[in-house]
């Protein structure tokens, strides 16, 4: 059995390294991913294309100039790129497409598919190939999560993603979701996997998912995404050798890529901490992670209690404004 695994450390890592990566770092990452045989590496402002701005940090380079020098510099690797309706535009997907990314990974809140039908439409127009992104996938059950994935499926997405952006869900709720996607799409799209770390499960989810008939997993090298970060691709490598699923990934040369090159990219290790382990348990976005730490410095407030409350009110992506709201309230309180 073959999985594809994509590597994201150069876009959910973005969030851990608050959207700093220079052309230098994306060139030596990509290099070393992908010598180690990643057959799929991520390039994009940690909230897709067009997230440089205020509210979700402005990137330190053009995230089209890190796409352009990736695309250069990967002999084997595809490149890939996310988006989010609403944050990135049409014209961003077309660049990414003219700067030589070949894979288009479009991300919706799961319950909100159907904002994604356009640009399905548009990246197929341009060749590209599509991923979907059911993000949040713990809030929903699994039957909804693959009504959602239908509607993706219907606009021309190929692979449609459970995302468990949280990193909330725990084993079975992983695989349940899995099978409910792989059975509503069939032959139509494949199914694939993103964990976070949250509660400590990046690898042991995305084995359940692959033994639920997931054929793409996401995973970070040395973990290096939002939260307590991703799946880390070395460890999933590792387990998927011992398990008879090949990765085309060498072990030796990610173990290596991940310690030699992406660690010194790294600002910090991405760690399960407090913040972390809270985000996985109450069911909250791992890209706020850095916002609660920002605002509980700026508002002299606890960051537990902020992410503690995005989980009450069910914050979902692109509600990061509203995280100083609740500093606010924390503050006058
Ligand atoms: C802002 C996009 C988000 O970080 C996508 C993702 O990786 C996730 O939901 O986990
Ligand atoms: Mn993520």
């Amino acid at each position: 059995m073959y999985i594809r695994v994509t590597d994201s450390s150069l876009r959910d890592g973005s969030h851990a390294k608050r959207h700093q990566f220079t052309v230098a770092e994306v060139t030596a990452v990509v290099a070393a991913l992908d010598a180690a045989g990643v057959p799929v590496i991520e390039v994009t402002h940690g909230d897709g294309l067009g997230g440089s701005s205020f509210t979700y940090g402005r990137s330190r380079t053009p995230e089209q100039e890190l796409i352009k020098a990736a695309a250069e510099t990967a002999t084997n690797a595809k490149i890939a790129f996310l988006m989010l309706p609403g944050i990135g535009l049409f014209d961003d997907i077309r660049a990414a497409a003219g700067n030589g990314a070949t894979v288009c990974r479009i991300a919706s809140h799961c319950t909100e598919a159907d904002i994604t039908e356009q640009h399905f439409g548009l990246a197929r127009e341009l060749g590209l190939e599509t991923v979907g992104f059911l993000m949040m996938a713990h809030s929903q059950p699994p039957l909804e999560l693959a009504k959602q994935a239908r509607i993706m499926a219907d606009a021309g997405c190929q692979c449609v993603y459970v995302v468990d952006s949280a990193g909330a869900l725990v084993l079975d709720q992983v695989g349940d979701r899995v099978a409910a996607l792989v059975a509503e799409l069939g032959a139509d799209a494949q199914v694939g996997f993103h964990g976070h770390e949250n509660l400590g499960l990046g690898v042991a989810n995305s084995v359940l998912a692959v033994r639920a008939g997931a054929k793409q997993i996401d995973g970070s090298t040395r973990r290096f995404g939002a939260g307590a970060g991703n799946t880390p691709v070395e460890a999933f490598v590792g387990v998927c050798d011992k398990l008879g699923i090949r990765t085309g990934i060498d072990f030796f040369a990610i173990v290596d890529a991940a310690e030699d090159v992406v660690r010194p990219v790294m600002p910090d290790e991405c760690k399960l901490d407090r913040l972390a382990l809270i985000m996985g348990y109450a069911g909250v976005y791992s890209s706020f992670l850095t916002h609660a730490y920002a605002l509980a410095q700026r508002y002299q407030v606890s960051g537990a209690e902020i992410l503690v409350k995005a989980g009450e009110r069910r914050l979902v992506g692109g509600q990061e404004d509203q995280l100083i709201d609740i500093a606010v309230e924390l503050s006058n309180r």
